[in-house]
């Protein structure tokens, strides 16, 4: 067992060249069969991937004969702690091969899938429309997001959501159960029980599932208050399919997962005499296109004092959905590895809703940019949640109508407390909605990988959680021949998810920080930290560290020492206003659903 510390920095520092070449390369041929998806990209892909994990296992056979958590130096023990974690790499061959196959496909199936656009049957009709004569070619981005925003015909909202989750969720099942075997194999080759555990590492927290559930508790009284309000607006316009005592059904939330609600905005804001907080159409108007959005918020950084992206930014990134080939919509942000490549793939459309992701996206970028002279094995967020919060941050201060009025996308408003809460309102449709489905997905994910969920009964443990967290329930019976999980982009791609949880919580704290480091003063929600280089020096310091430190130490370099661990308080503090005012809206009715306190039944 080597104790030579020195001999150890050598080989740190040629892996750090190795494997940023290595993955230089995967990421080029991850990007190649994202933005163009054939079975050549898909293969010259598996390649890549296959060669980058061979390279990995070596890398770890050498790092573990060195007795690395003896070393001195904290830094280098914990750079040797991210090679001892070796993921699926550690898998025999034929299962690697296996595993990545299935993701590639599931990708694959997930985002070249077409549906048939509902065909409103006559009421007189002699005989049904003949559906050969309809193209079935609708896609998620941006047919089925757009009519799941706009639609008031309950049956099409119907229709399109059972279409998208029957034609996404069956084909992936099996594909699903055999990666999720496979993943745990390789789990526990690492040393963890299972991949949700694994997973939870990221977060070094001894007990994270109590704190989740602590912060949940919480946060729970003010979704149950916005759930409560927009149940009896949806109630009002839909009938009695919205029953005032239960789960409000998936398909009218103006969301294909129910997970933001802010399509409900126009036909639910508690003061529709006040100015929208809604800038689409002065985007249009102003002919604002996906580049330009870009820029907007690129300037935003460089406001601060902070990094604009590099030119080959703009000629190497997709901002557009291109038409001549298969491209996988759902938006990302890449680093290349070598410090001076970082792109963004976006169908953009000219939305808020897509100017609002413009800003997460570019949240990614900045921080690649911030710690790209870190070692390669710290060029991660303090945790995964960290990552999440930056863009959502900036965009806090972007979307005040204060900002919005600076950069002419809103008129000029009095300042007025109903405004106020029309705009709080917009706020809580997408922070607020999203937090018990950002809290559930992985605890139903952490369940099946732990076997908690047997496969048999993976749907139904799905809907017991949507229904006791999100007090939401499907429009249509389902079965367990559905796998309406799997119709939501992370499962197939298996990308984490509690790290929007966490970000929601954390981006208000991180908001707060920086708006006092800014000098303003009033309520949270009318804080914009725009052109303060104090924000932003205290934003840059905290990215700079990637994940070289824990990330109780981030924050409390960035409270400087008030607290080190998440703290709902700044996000409790910013909706205050609309809290009492849904309150004394909700006095008629108690908030909450049959169904909230139940657990998930699992038919032993
Ligand atoms: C190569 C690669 O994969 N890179 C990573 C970044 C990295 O790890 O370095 C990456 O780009 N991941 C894609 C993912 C995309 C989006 C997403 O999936 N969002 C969640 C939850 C949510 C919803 C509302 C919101 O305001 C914020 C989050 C959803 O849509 O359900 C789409 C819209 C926004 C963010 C992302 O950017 O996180
Ligand atoms: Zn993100």
């Amino acid at each position: 067992n080597n104790t030579d510390e020195k001999e150890a920095l050598n080989f740190l520092l040629a892996y750090d060249r190795e494997a940023s070449a290595m993955c230089n390369n995967v990421m080029n041929t991850q990007w190649d069969f994202n933005t163009n998806i054939t079975e050549s990209t898909k293969q010259r892909m598996l390649e890549t991937q296959l060669e980058y994990a061979k390279f990995q296992k070596d890398v770890w056979a050498t790092a573990t004969t060195f007795k690395w958590k003896t070393f001195r130096d904290p830094s280098i023990r914990r750079q040797f702690k991210v090679l001892s974690v070796l993921g699926r790499a550690a898998l025999p061959e034929e299962k690697l091969k296996e595993i990545q196959q299935l993701l590639a496909d599931m990708r694959d199936i997930y985002s070249r899938n077409r549906v048939c656009p509902y065909v409103k049957q006559p009421k007189n009709a002699s005989l049904p429309i003949r559906m050969e004569s309809v193209k079935c070619n609708l896609a998620l981005d941006p047919d089925l997001t757009r009519i799941m925003a706009k639609s008031k015909d309950d049956n099409e909202l119907t229709y399109m959501w059972q279409q998208w989750h029957d034609e996404t969720g069956r084909p992936l099942r099996s594909k699903f159960m055999r990666y999720v075997e496979l993943s745990n194999e390789a789990a526990r080759l690492n040393g963890f029980k299972d991949t949700g555990d694994q997973w939870r590492a990221s977060y070094d927290i001894e007990d994270f599932n109590s704190e989740l559930d602590e912060l949940w508790m919480g946060l729970r009284p003010l979704y149950q208050q916005l759930h409560a309000y927009v149940r009896r607006r949806l109630h009002h316009q839909h009938g009695k399919i919205v029953p005032l005592d239960g789960p409000i059904p998936a398909h009218l939330l103006g969301n294909m997962w129910a997970q933001s609600w802010s399509n409900l905005y126009d036909t639910t804001v508690p003061f529709p005499n006040k100015n929208s907080m809604d800038v689409t159409l002065s985007l249009k108007r102003q002919g604002y296109d996906p580049v330009r959005m870009f820029q907007l918020a690129d300037q935003f950084f460089v406001s601060l004092g902070m990094k604009s992206v590099p030119d080959s930014f703009w000629t190497a990134s997709m901002l557009e959905k291109p038409l001549d080939r298969e491209v996988v919509c759902h938006a990302s942000a890449w680093d290349f590895c070598n410090g001076r490549d970082f792109r963004i793939k976006q169908c953009t459309e000219v939305t808020m809703e897509d100017l609002t992701t413009a800003h997460h996206e570019l949240g990614h970028i900045q921080y690649y940019m911030q710690y790209v002279n870190q070692p390669l094995a710290f060029r991660e967020g303090a945790n995964p949640g960290f990552h999440e919060a930056i863009g959502d941050v900036v965009a806090l201060s972007v979307s005040t109508p204060k900002h919005m009025q600076k950069i002419g996308l809103l008129d000029k408003a009095a300042d007025d407390p109903e405004v106020d809460i029309n705009y709080l309102y917009s706020m809580a449709l997408d922070k607020i909605a999203f937090l018990p489905f950002g809290f559930l997905l992985d605890q139903w994910r952490w369940k099946v990988f732990s076997g908690e969920i047997p496969f048999d009964q993976m749907n139904k443990a799905w809907w017991d959680l949507r229904l006791r967290y999100q007090g939401v329930a499907p429009p249509v019976n389902r079965s367990e021949h559905d796998f309406d999980a799997g119709a939501k982009y992370h499962v197939p791609a298996n990308t984490p998810y509690i790290r929007y949880f966490v970000s929601f919580v954390l981006q208000f704290q991180l908001h707060k920080v920086l708006c006092e480091a800014s000098g303003h003063v009033g309520p949270l929600h009318k804080c914009d930290i725009y052109q303060s280089r104090e924000a932003g020096k205290l934003l840059a310091e905290l990215l700079k560290l990637g994940s070289s430190k824990p990330w109780p130490d981030a924050i409390r370099i960035l409270t400087r020492g008030r607290t080190s661990r998440m703290d709902p308080g700044a996000i409790m503090e910013y909706f205050q206003p609309l809290m009492e005012w849904l309150q004394k809206q909700n006095t008629e009715e108690k908030a909450g659903w049959r169904g909230m306190n139940s657990g998930i039944t699992i038919k032993t």
